[in-house]
């Protein structure tokens, strides 16, 4: 388990702090309310470093820099921030390059520190430049969205889209530390909340049934703002990833259980266009249900499960079927095209595809087993619309 690992100090307050246990390259994430006032002292505990730029994008910059520059600027620790524009987009080739170049300008080296301040996009972003600056520079994680304090800080996937698939250019990078401030979250539009509470319901349908059942009751309360069962839900969810990063480090096995709902979501995705008409934590809710629905049609699972999940996502007002996506007004995939785009998944091996599906809720499995005749007649009963 990742706790068993001595922790560099934490926060102390009313904070939590959950450890990545990865011996030598260990890091603790702090989550806790008031954090980026106070990110200078935890990152002085975590390295020894001469300065730290924050990378953000234009939206959190106006929201939140203010406080985390000011207290990296008292501790003598700031340069100049980076900012690059919000939204999917900006994690190309396109961003990076300048980001790279950005950095270097600021005489970034290799004793210095990136900070990721912002969503799963600045995360992977930021993490990717610092894995390639000078062959690699420290990355901390100030994650500013739900799904980036649940999930894409923490674990060391970095990267960027490219026309041919997400993420399929990237590294393994771990953060030395990431501080989730849960203040953050106050100002994150509700549809950015929903999307990040899709991947924490993730967390308990690929291997915690009990936490799923916990979901149905509290899952409204935490989208409303119920501070202790944000809190709770955070920490669980750090807690479960770490377990499985801490066991798997490079997805040689086990680690693929987080990518449940993914190889349907990450090709939907990229026939979006990586547009803000389909954000990642919608494509995961939509491809969690196919992997249920598709779970059930073979037999796998029991019949009810997919009604059950499918419920609750829709219940707290994410989509869970391809019909769906006609409403974003680019009318609906072609079965052969999502098909294309899942071939490119990096789970795909000798030309076959990697599936996570379901024995039940709470148990999930990894499998190549899946007949491309059962996955077309799904899709083609899926891309008909409502
Ligand atoms: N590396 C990993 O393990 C991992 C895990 C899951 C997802 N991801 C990646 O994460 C990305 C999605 O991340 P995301 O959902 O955080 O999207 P995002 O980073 O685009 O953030 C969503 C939007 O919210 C804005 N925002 C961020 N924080 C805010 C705040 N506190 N208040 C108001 N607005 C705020 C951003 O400017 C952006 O417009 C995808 O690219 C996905 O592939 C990576
Ligand atoms: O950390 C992981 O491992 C995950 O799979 C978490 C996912 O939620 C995340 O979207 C990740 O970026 C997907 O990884 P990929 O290797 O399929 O690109
Ligand atoms: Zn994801």
């Amino acid at each position: 388990m990742s706790q068993a690992t001595p922790v560099p100090d934490a926060p102390g307050g009313n904070s939590r702090t959950v450890t990545v246990a990865l011996d030598q390259r260990s890091y603790p994430i702090h989550i806790g309310a008031g954090l980026l006032g106070r990110a200078a002292e935890m990152v002085r505990v975590a390295g020894d470093w001469q300065r730290c730029a924050v990378v953000t994008d234009a939206t959190v910059a106006r929201l939140h820099l203010e406080a985390l520059q000011a207290n990296l600027s008292e501790a003598r620790l700031a340069v100049d921030p980076v900012v690059v524009p919000a939204g999917e987009s900006s994690k190309s080739f396109e961003q990076l390059a300048p980001l790279c170049e950005a950095l270097l300008m600021r005489g970034i080296e290799r004793g210095d520190a990136v900070i990721a301040l912002g969503g799963g996009v600045i995360g992977d972003l930021a993490g990717f430049a610092a894995s390639i600056l000078r062959r690699g520079v420290a990355l901390v994680q100030v994650p500013t969205t739900l799904l980036a304090q649940v999930d894409s800080s923490v674990g060391g996937k970095t990267g960027i889209n490219t026309p041919q698939g997400k993420n399929l250019i990237g590294t393994f990078h771990q953060p030395r530390l990431v501080i989730a401030d849960t203040d953050t979250l106050d100002t994150l539009p509700a549809r950015e909340l929903r999307a990040g509470y899709a991947e924490i319901v993730k967390y308990g349908l690929l291997g915690d049934a009990q936490f799923f059942a916990w979901l149905e009751e509290n899952g409204l309360a935490l989208l409303r703002g119920d501070a202790e069962a944000r809190a709770y839900a955070i920490e669980k969810s750090c807690q479960m990833k770490s377990d499985i990063v801490a066991e798997d480090e490079r997805e040689s096995g086990k680690r693929a259980l987080l990518n449940l709902g993914h190889t349907f979501g990450h090709a939907l995705e990229a026939w979006a266009g990586y547009s803000g008409d389909l954000l990642h934590g919608e494509a995961v809710a939509i491809g969690v249900g196919l992997a249920f629905k598709l779970s059930e049609q073979l037999g796998l699972c029991p019949p009810g499960r997919h009604e059950r999940v499918t419920a609750h996502l829709r219940a707290v007002g994410l989509p869970v079927a391809i019909g769906e996506l006609g409403a974003c007004g680019r009318g609906i995939p072609e079965p052969a095209e999502l098909i294309t785009h899942m071939m490119q998944d990096k789970k795909v091996t000798g030309g076959r595809l990697t599936f996570i599906l379901v024995r039940d809720i709470g148990d999930a499995f990894i499998t190549r087993d899946v007949a491309i005749d059962d996955l077309k007649r799904l899709l083609s009963e899926e891309c008909r619309g409502p």
